[in-house]
């Protein structure tokens, strides 16, 4: 399976042998130097004088017999900066060209801000924003969206999982929504789930939690191979990677890449990765370097061909240099000082004219797709085979059929399944829940104990349901808001493969939320209730806690509104306290319902807070028979009377419940339509 990795390492082992032996290191960097004060042109272009390694003889095998999987022709991408009130258009991407085979891996490599993730993002379709310009054909076609982002897994450079489910639990959701049932039965999907762990050396670890800052769970090697899982699971034709390296130990750093180096062969697959500064084992698992410097195209071919492409240039690469880090390095801009800076940017134009003056893009294949071949028609490494076997005909024998999702029903079914098994392990979530229901049950119980019928008891009558508008509402916004934004995260992350559609997504969370958020709410108003002696009787007890539902149906649905609108946790929080707080001041205790200026009096009417706080107090008082002092002129004996008093009769309860059901339902239409919207990929195509 190696037989290409092998030749390479001899290759680059002789190649670096050889340019020790003719230049000493001062040699070397005088050439580089020498090169900055020659003029930019003619260009001597030593590389053409010496045999093409490109030229499909050199002996490495057949060429060109196999078609790109991918393929992108001079590939432009600009967007619009702002530079001190001027806006302007900033190319980050100048004709890139390039293509991808079965079974082959190629590494996109260049200093920081060279445009790396940016080309990685639009061949993997998730290019938002900007100018795009060029072709990308997929299978020798323009892509189709809704087919290419199933046949592409993308990993991306941070690990967005649940960290509460465990590494197979994580492949498993991934693969019961992703993997159709119509094609795939359970026991094909176990399987399914088993091999890609024990290809990624998972087994061992499978029923350990992702974990995550706060909870210690797999390492951060783990962590990548689980992300890489989640994308292999769905059998996919392409792997694309976004730094899959970074933050890993060497060793880590070095398995990720041998492992999908290896997934990549046996498979038949195609990988594209950046890796900010492989080392030399890691640069020889790549069949192809695509060198970037400042959005330009250096070199693309093999990490042996760049090696002696740049000393055919003028830069060698010094005796024992990681030749990894000898690229980064001749493609750097130097900042030391402006005459470094103007070398190193004259240094890179030339490399990048060079390059596209040289023979390419005609068919340089100098890996040795021999080697492709040979596993291809070697009957022991039967996927492969089959695959690379199926890749010369891609387009007439590929599963081009518009790709299938999964049933709606068993999708939230799947999704709340993943939802209770996160929100129940959560513990910090599920602490906060039942500690927030007990401290307000004892607070406001023992606070509002035994109110008696007495003429004082009308005010804390009205201070306790006011207590508990304003405890719920804070209550379900503080502890569901957070929950949301982690959920939505890894929506926002899983989005771009069409994993699940936005309503089971979201019908998942409310169907997983609510019961919560209601039952939590149900036991302190319960217990308060009969703590504070409010009138008994079955009628009065249901209809008040009805309403008191309603109030946490409507607040989670605002709480899910402004965590599907609002883009950042740290302002949602600030925007639901303020919704809040209106609420609250609006709500009918704060300031007498009928004594408001007119400009401000509709505001009453679009709080929640208002109708049912309206709703309880009417349900409370009515029927209310209070004890008056003697020679007490302001005693009123009636609860009805009260509720006048605070202009609390504008509706019936049965009004004050309906319009309460109907802000539930509205404002979770809204949450779902502006998820819908605000979720909803902007990729650019081409
Ligand atoms: N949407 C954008 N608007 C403005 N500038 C952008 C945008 N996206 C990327 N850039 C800039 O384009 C350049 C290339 O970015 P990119 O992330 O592709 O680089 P990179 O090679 O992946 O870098 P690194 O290795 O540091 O991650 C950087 O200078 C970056 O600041």
């Amino acid at each position: 399976m190696n037989i290409q990795s092998g030749r390479q390492l001899a290759v680059t082992a002789s190649r670096v042998d050889s340019i020790s032996s003719s230049n000493s290191s001062q040699q070397q960097f005088g050439s580089t130097r020498d090169f900055m004060e020659q003029p930019l042109s003619p260009i001597d272009d030593g590389y053409q004088t010496t045999p093409d390694p490109y030229d499909g003889t050199d002996g490495y095998g057949s060429k060109g017999q196999l078609a790109p999987l991918l393929s992108w022709d001079n590939v432009t991408y600009s967007v619009r900066v702002k530079d001190k009130e001027q806006s302007s258009m900033r190319t980050l991407l100048h004709g890139i060209s390039g293509e991808v085979y079965p079974g082959e891996v190629i590494g996109l490599l260049g200093p920081s801000g060279a445009g790396k993730t940016t080309l990685l993002n639009i061949l993997a379709g998730r290019i938002e924003g900007g100018v795009l310009n060029g072709k990308v054909q997929f299978r020798g076609k323009k892509r189709v969206p809704g087919i290419f982002k199933r046949r592409v897994a993308y990993v991306e450079q941070e690990d967005v999982m649940f960290p509460m489910l465990t590494v197979e639990e994580t492949i498993m959701f991934a693969a019961k929504l992703r993997l159709t049932d119509k094609k795939y039965s359970q026991l094909q999907k176990v399987e399914r789930v088993a091999s890609v762990m024990q290809q990624l050396r998972l087994s061992h670890i499978k029923g350990s939690k992702i974990g995550d800052a706060l909870n210690r769970g797999v390492s951060g090697g783990e962590r990548k191979r689980v992300s890489i899982g989640v994308g292999l699971v769905t059998d996919p034709d392409m792997i694309v990677l976004d730094e899959p390296t970074s933050g890993l130990d060497s060793n880590s750093a070095e398995m990720v890449v041998e492992l999908v180096r290896d997934i990549t062969r046996s498979r038949g697959i195609a990988s594209v990765m950046t890796v900010h500064q492989p080392n030399a084992n890691m640069l020889n698992c790549f069949d192809r370097i695509l060198l970037l410097s400042q959005g330009h195209l250096v070199f693309f071919g093999s990490a042996n061909d760049a090696i002696e492409y740049f000393e055919s240039k003028g830069f060698p690469c010094p005796l024992r240099q990681n030749p990894a880090d000898f690229f980064i390095d001749i493609m750097s801009l130097n900042n030391r000082s402006p005459h470094d800076l103007e070398l190193s940017r004259r240094r890179i134009e030339f490399l990048s004219q060079s390059f596209s003056e040289s023979k390419y893009p005609a068919a340089k294949l100098s890996l040795s797709y021999g080697g492709l071949y040979e596993q291809a028609f070697n009957p022991n490494l039967a996927v492969g085979a089959s695959r690379v076997a199926n890749t010369s005909g891609w387009g007439t024998t590929a599963d081009e059929s518009p790709p299938r999702r999964a049933n709606w029903l068993f999708e939230v079914k799947t999704l709340a399944q993943r939802d209770v098994i996160t929100t129940v392990r959560h513990f910090t979530f599920l602490s906060a829940v039942c500690l927030n229901s007990v401290s307000v049950l004892l607070l406001l119980g023992l606070l509002f104990f035994k109110l008696g019928n007495e003429i004082e008891s009308i005010q804390n009558r009205i201070g306790l349901f006011f207590a508990l508008t304003l405890n719920s509402t804070y209550g379900v916004m503080s502890h569901y808001l957070y929950v949301y934004y982690k959920a939505k995260d890894i929506m926002l992350s899983e989005r771009g493969s069409g994993s699940y559609r936005m309503s089971t997504f979201y019908l998942a969370k409310v169907i997983v939320y609510l019961p919560l958020a209601v039952l939590s709410s149900w036991v302190y108003f319960v217990g308060i209730y009969f703590m504070a002696g409010l009138q008994p009787g079955a009628a009065k007890v249901l209809t008040s806690l009805s309403l008191f539902t309603v109030l946490i149906v409507v607040t989670l649905g605002v709480t899910l509104l402004v965590g599907s609108f609002v883009d950042t946790y740290d302002l949602a929080s600030v925007v639901c306290a303020l919704a809040v707080t209106t609420w609250v001041i609006f709500g009918g205790h704060l300031a007498n319902a009928g004594d408001l200026l007119p400009v401000i009096r509709w505001m009453q009417f679009i709080s929640p807070a208002f109708y049912v706080y309206e709703g309880m107090v009417r349900t409370e008082f009515d029927g209310l028979q209070l004890h008056c002092r003697a020679n007490n002129g302001l005693c009123m004996a009636r609860g009805d009377d009260v509720v006048k008093l605070y202009r609390l009769d504008q509706f019936t309860v049965g009004q004050c419940a309906l319009i309460g059901v109907g802000m539930a339902v509205l404002y979770n239409l809204f949450a779902y339509m502006s998820l819908r919207w605000k979720a909803k990929p902007r990729y650019l195509w081409i």
